[in-house]
């Protein structure tokens, strides 16, 4: 007969020794291996020799009977119990149930079935291979929870804890206790719950891992408040959660503390996301604050606007007072926006702070949720443009500041982030080229300005070499003489298409453009040319007054240009007067003074146009030294009935007499002005009273007229 492999060894322990001869054939025949004992002492010394896997252990035996030998196999056994199978004298169930309580794995009765025998060893043997390996999951699942941190529990799909137990480094937020036997609802808050409970369905639904986040109070007492302090937010702690199935009706779940990660995070997040000079976001915070105003009001319907401020002489208090001084005011000027910006104030319902950034540079924006009108954007601009003009003392110098401020709207202006910033950084340009200290909305009207613009320039492109632009002359007078002292020119552009234009349209456009210094060249020698045809037509030498812009002024060439429009006209170089702005001069200080001084070397003539409309400080304007002062003539508009004016135009000039510089009044419309200014010891005066900008022919005769009134 052909036997089936090896299987195992059994103990045999029986009186009759034709029932163990039976025993190991029957064992042979499913391919175990078998050793004998033929009383129970001698059974129990066989298992310690030689560890069988299984004892088929007879109950009546001499000396020991199966019963004791079984129990004593129990007591001694350390971890795996082996099986045994005791065979009964018959089916009476008390030696049954006696067997069962003496620790036996299984009974079979005499007789016995021969034919089963060995199926019926092999079936146990099977069995309790499978019960060890299941033991031996079991302790490496048990050591596996035990190593990791984790809480964990079981969890019914209804949302009742089978089991519950506290991870090792877990901050201890429930007992077991209170978990066990459970629901859900009883043990978390109400919205955690049915969040996690949803989850619970979704993963036996799906039998896919899902995790959740959230947080939950710290146990305690809640922070104590002091009368007139805002309650302190109560300390969290944050956790996350991974269910998996286990079952069809059964979901394991892992809970991790995840608090300390949550803080680093949130450091990560702070330092990416936060200026590091100013403390208040950064370009990257805003523009996803910006995306994720833009969704929000998509989706309720709702508008928003973009506030784009730049502060107007950041670069000057940079070069003349240093760095750190304006790195202070950076700080200050982030500070008094945060005041201004307050939630209240901005009919927010964010915290005020992710609504206020700064871009870079001396550039902030702030974001204007909720709008309901477009004043509620203009009153924000205004109250920032007022907190910014209060003066910052920084470091013992008292700073002016002042900023120019660009609004977009959402919906009117764009629908996407980039569009809205651009269009507010836009709307800001035109609020500094309409003077600065401004607040202007960026509006369709608006790009229909710029389009334009765009056309005026390209036509200011050509406007040199057609011979479009021409000079008119304006008499500056001598109070005490009445005598024309000089002439300041004043550029035109014939348009083809529109006509005359201003010099105050498309200066400023030839400035932003560089076409002011080609153009500037011109005008310099035209009116040198000028200057000298009169004196060569024999009339008296006159100055001619020249205006210079800052891009001019800047020009590395100016000193070459003016040399050599000099050398070819001729024009002596004190017959030549060039104007320069406050803004001007003040702009970069140290550079001005050195090209001052290389214009006076030349010995042109030097004054200030347009002084008391931008900053100047004395200490400069007494270092600039320069030969003339020309008041606004926005001063002169109002005298001699405005008090106020007229107190300045005396005070400045007392105060330039005082530095040794003779004084220009602009704008002289009427004999009143001449004779207040007179009192006031104004040098010379310039005004439609005295005489419009007029082109060379009507400035010649004016002359011949003087020079014949001279005469006689
Ligand atoms: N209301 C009033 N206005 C008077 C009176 N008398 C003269 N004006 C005007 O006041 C302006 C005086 O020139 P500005 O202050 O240098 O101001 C000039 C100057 O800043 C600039 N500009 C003119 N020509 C040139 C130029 O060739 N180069 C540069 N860079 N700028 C120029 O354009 C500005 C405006 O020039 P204009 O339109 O010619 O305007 C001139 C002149 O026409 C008066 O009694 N009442």
């Amino acid at each position: 007969m052909a036997t089936s492999p090896k299987r195992g060894l059994v103990l045999v322990a029986d009186d009759d020794p034709t029932m163990r001869l039976l025993m190991l054939e029957m064992l042979a025949q499913v391919g175990l291996d078998a050793i004998e004992a033929e009383d129970g002492v001698k059974a129990l010394a066989c298992y310690h020799s030689v560890a069988p896997d299984l004892v088929l252990l007879d109950v009546d035996m001499p000396g020991m009977d199966g019963f004791s030998v079984c129990r004593e196999i129990r007591r001694l056994e350390t971890q795996a119990s082996v099986p045994i199978i005791m065979v009964t004298g018959g089916d009476e169930l008390e030696s049954v149930t006696r067997a069962y309580e003496a620790g036996a794995t299984d009974f079979v009765s005499k007789p016995i079935n021969w034919p089963i025998l060995g199926h019926r060893v092999l079936y146990v043997l099977r069995a309790s291979d499978a019960i060890s390996r299941l033991r031996i999951a079991d302790a490496q699942h048990r050591a596996v929870l035990a190593a990791i941190p984790d809480t964990f529990f079981r969890m019914n799909k209804d949302g009742y804890y089978l089991d519950y137990e506290q991870g090792h480094e877990a901050s201890s937020v429930f007992s077991t206790e209170r978990c066990v036997g459970h629901h859900l609802s009883q043990v978390l808050p109400a919205d955690i719950a049915g969040h996690m409970l949803e989850q619970v369905q979704t993963v036996l639904d799906t039998q896919h891992i899902r995790s959740l986040d959230y947080e939950l109070p710290l146990p305690g007492p809640a922070p104590r408040v002091r009368q007139g302090e805002h309650p302190a937010p109560r300390p969290v702690r944050h956790f996350e959660a991974r269910l998996v199935a286990t079952g069809p009706d059964e979901v394991l779940g892992l809970v991790r503390d995840i608090s300390e990660r949550k803080r680093s995070e949130e450091q990560i997040r702070r330092l990416a996301y936060c200026d590091s000079l100013t403390g208040i976001p950064n370009r990257q915070a805003f523009l996803e604050t910006l995306e994720a105003e833009l969704a929000r009001s998509r989706k309720a319907n709702k508008k928003f606007a973009v506030l784009f401020m730049d502060l107007d002489a950041f670069k000057r208090i940079n070069d003349t007072l240093g760095h750190d001084v304006g790195d202070h005011l950076l700080k200050a000027v982030s500070e008094r926006l945060r005041e201004t910006t307050r939630p209240g104030d901005l009919i927010s319902r964010t915290e005020a702070a992710t609504n206020l950034a700064r871009l870079g540079g001396d550039e902030f924006t702030i974001l204007i949720p909720d709008l309901e009108r477009v004043e509620d954007a203009l009153n924000v601009a205004h109250r920032v443009k007022e907190a910014m003009r209060r003066p910052f003392l920084l470091d013992a110098h008292e700073i002016f500041v002042t900023a120019s401020i660009g609004i977009s709207l959402y919906p009117e202006d764009g629908e996407d982030c980039n569009s809205l910033l651009k269009y507010a950084d836009t709307a800001m340009y035109h609020a500094k080229n309409c003077g600065k200290n401004n607040a202007k909305l960026y509006s369709s009207s608006l790009t229909m300005q710029i389009m334009s613009h765009v056309k005026l320039e390209v036509g200011l492109r050509k406007a040199l070499q057609n011979d479009e632009l021409y000079l008119l002359y304006q008499p500056q007078i001598d109070v005490a003489s009445a005598q024309i002292t000089g002439f300041e020119a004043l550029v035109r552009w014939r348009h083809p298409e529109r006509g005359v234009i201003s010099p105050t349209e498309f200066i400023p456009l030839a400035e932003e453009t560089g076409l002011i210094v080609p153009i500037g060249e011109w005008v310099l020698r035209t009116a040198c040319q000028q200057a000298m045809a009169w004196q060569t037509a024999g009339k008296p030498p006159v100055r001619v007054a020249v205006n210079l812009s800052a891009k001019q002024f800047k020009d590395e060439n100016l000193m070459q240009i003016v040399l050599s429009v000099l050398h070819d006209t001729g024009l002596p170089a004190e017959l030549l007067e060039l104007e320069l702005t406050e803004g001007t001069l003040m702009d970069d200080a140290r550079a001005t003074m050195a090209t001052l001084e290389q214009l006076r070397g030349i010995g042109v003539y030097l004054s200030i146009d347009d002084f008391g409309t931008g900053y100047s400080s004395m200490n400069y304007l007494k270092r600039f030294d320069v030969r003339a002062l020309k008041i606004d003539k926005s001063f002169i508009s109002g005298l001699p009935l405005d008090s106020e004016n007229a107190a300045i135009t005396r005070a400045i000039i007392a105060m330039a007499h005082g530095l040794k510089m003779a004084v220009v009044a602009e704008g002289v419309e009427t004999d009143a002005q001449l004779v207040l200014l007179e009192q006031y010891g104004c040098d010379m005066v310039q005004g439609y009273y005295l005489g419009h900008p007029s082109p060379p022919d009507t400035i010649h005769r004016m002359l011949a007229s003087q020079t014949a009134l001279a005469m006689t």
